[in-house]
């Protein structure tokens, strides 16, 4: 099944579908929809050539906008525009995220606000399909010209120039067009801005980051009550009357899960444990933040997606131009400073939960390290000691980058963008957090499978869990060895942290 553009309003999960080739993008077919586009494409092309003037068109870009354009030289500015802006640098978008990213300026365009022919449209889609990746560089943007930098490598490629990752292999946008049988895109007077001044970057690498961080979510909370299980914790601090007396939905979602992995506690009056440390009294309080916060923060990165996020717009059914400031990623920006403050607060509950499940003072009778080494060489073993001081080193990192972005606007280009939203380098710090965070759940797949083998060999056994949480341990032992002897786990931590990505250890229970 396709997923429709210009139809209906896109979610998160169709542009993470997307990044991924498990749909395809295709336009709609709807006849009105096609009728839409090529009103506002015509009717730009009338106003051309009665009034001779629209901004962005027959004038000088941003701040240059009173410089007067030639219509001679009209046609040939949208070249010029994305020439310029050619001065991005750093890493490479990877496949996922440049998907990501053209579908969502596909998503953008299709709202028939942006007076673009139904040609670029194509083309765009045209590059989804193939898979035609242009190679965007990752630095430059300050999110509030839109992503100008970045999108100037996606214009420039739809029409023949620059780089794209096609078929596996780097090559000249001009060849992979070839390859593919497609003709460089010859953009009409404002095409090039309609490509450039809009959200797009920020909006699909958010998409991705709102996917993997609702799957963290519930992979910390399994993970936090395989913790509780191998600690020989209290599962009474998850309590459905506890927490009915707090009516945050999301922490009472976040605590019902534990006790759905825990079983519900039915002790007495008085706990044999009676209050185990906050890195695991107080999960849901801290996962239940990101569970109450994603549904709201869907909402903003849809409506995002969902907008037509460039300057001008074209009406075509009022025939106007409307000059406005869309390319302001402020809700973009909220949302992902937003983000990788949740999800480093994840990191640093998984990494403290780590901190007491290695520590013989604080494990409640496991042995120190979690080593499972015995007889003459359990002297030189040190289990997991290095892996936790790897999880601190991770969660020191995610913490550092929740600096938010947005605050650190800064007038730009002739103070014409005297306010920007930094959302796409918020959008790039959330994924770096997330990478940090799903390295520090790794390390924690760890701990508690390892944890969970000891606290078996103990005189009391351990806890019974519940059948999901059951299940799910019977496949983290199935991939996970216990480690009896010290062992590199670099390769193994690799494996799990591509499975989180992936969707391996999703939770659905
Ligand atoms: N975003 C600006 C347009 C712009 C385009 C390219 C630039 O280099 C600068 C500004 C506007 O619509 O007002």
């Amino acid at each position: 099944m396709h997923i429709p553009f210009g139809e209906r309003r896109l979610t998160i999960e169709d542009i993470a579908a997307m990044a991924v080739q498990g749909r395809q993008a295709a336009l709609s077919d709807a006849p009105a929809f096609q009728a839409r586009i090529n009103r506002g494409a015509d009717f730009l092309q009338r106003l051309l050539a009665e009034d001779g003037v629209i901004y962005g068109v027959t004038t000088g870009y941003g701040d240059s906008c009173t410089v007067a354009v030639p219509v001679e030289l009209a046609t040939a500015l949208p070249r010029q525009l994305y020439t310029y802006h050619g001065c991005g640098y750093g890493a490479h978008f990877d496949a996922a995220q440049t998907r990501a990213i053209l579908a969502a300026r596909l998503a953008s365009l299709s709202q028939g606000y942006s007076g673009v022919s139904w040609g670029l449209l194509q083309q765009l889609q045209a590059f989804l399909q193939h898979d035609i990746l242009p190679l965007i560089p990752q630095e430059g943007s300050v999110g509030a010209s839109g992503d100008l930098t970045p999108l100037s490598y996606v214009a420039a490629a739809l029409c023949g120039e620059r780089d794209v990752l096609y078929a596996g292999a780097v090559m000249p946008a001009a060849d992979a067009l070839a390859r593919a049988g497609l003709q460089p895109l010859q953009l009409r007077p404002k095409e090039g801005l309609a490509i450039m001044n809009g959200t797009a970057v920020m909006t699909g690498l958010a998409c991705l980051v709102w996917q993997r961080a609702d799957r963290l979510s519930r992979l910390a909370t399994r993970i936090t009550a395989l913790a509780v299980a191998a600690i020989d914790g209290n599962p009474q601090h998850f309590d459905e009357t506890l927490f009915g007396a707090k009516p945050h939905p999301g922490q009472q979602a976040a605590a019902a899960r534990l006790r759905a992995d825990l079983g519900e506690n039915k002790a007495g009056r008085n706990d044999h444990r009676l209050q185990d440390r906050y890195s695991l009294r107080c999960a849901p309080h801290v996962i239940g933040v990101l569970d109450d916060a994603l549904p709201f923060l869907r909402g903003m990165i849809e409506n995002e997606l969902n907008s037509a996020n460039d300057n001008p717009l074209v009406d075509p059914d009022g025939e106007r131009v409307l000059h406005g400031g869309h390319f302001y990623g402020g809700h973009i920006a909220f949302a992902m400073d937003s983000l990788k403050n949740l999800i480093a607060n994840v990191a640093d509950l998984l990494d403290r939960q780590m901190a007491l499940l290695v520590d013989a003072r604080y494990n409640n009778g496991l042995p120190a390290n979690l080593s499972g080494a015995s007889g003459p060489t359990a002297a030189i073993n040190h289990g997991l000691k290095a892996l936790q001081i790897s999880a601190s080193a991770w969660t020191a990192e995610a913490l550092k980058n929740t600096m938010p972005a947005s605050v650190f606007s800064r007038s730009t280009e002739c103070h014409n963008q005297d306010k920007v939203s930094m959302g796409t380098i918020a959008a790039r710090d959330a994924l770096r957090v997330l990478q940090l965070t799903e390295q520090v759940a790794a390390a924690m797949l760890i701990s508690v499978r390892q944890g969970l083998a000891l606290r078996a060999q103990t005189a009391a056994g351990s806890m019974p869990l519940q059948p999901g949480a059951d299940a799910f341990v019977a496949r983290l032992n199935a991939a996970i060895p216990f480690i009896a002897d010290d062992v590199a786990l670099e390769p193994l931590l690799r494996a799990l942290v591509d499975g989180i990505q992936t969707g391996l250890w999703e939770t659905h229970d």
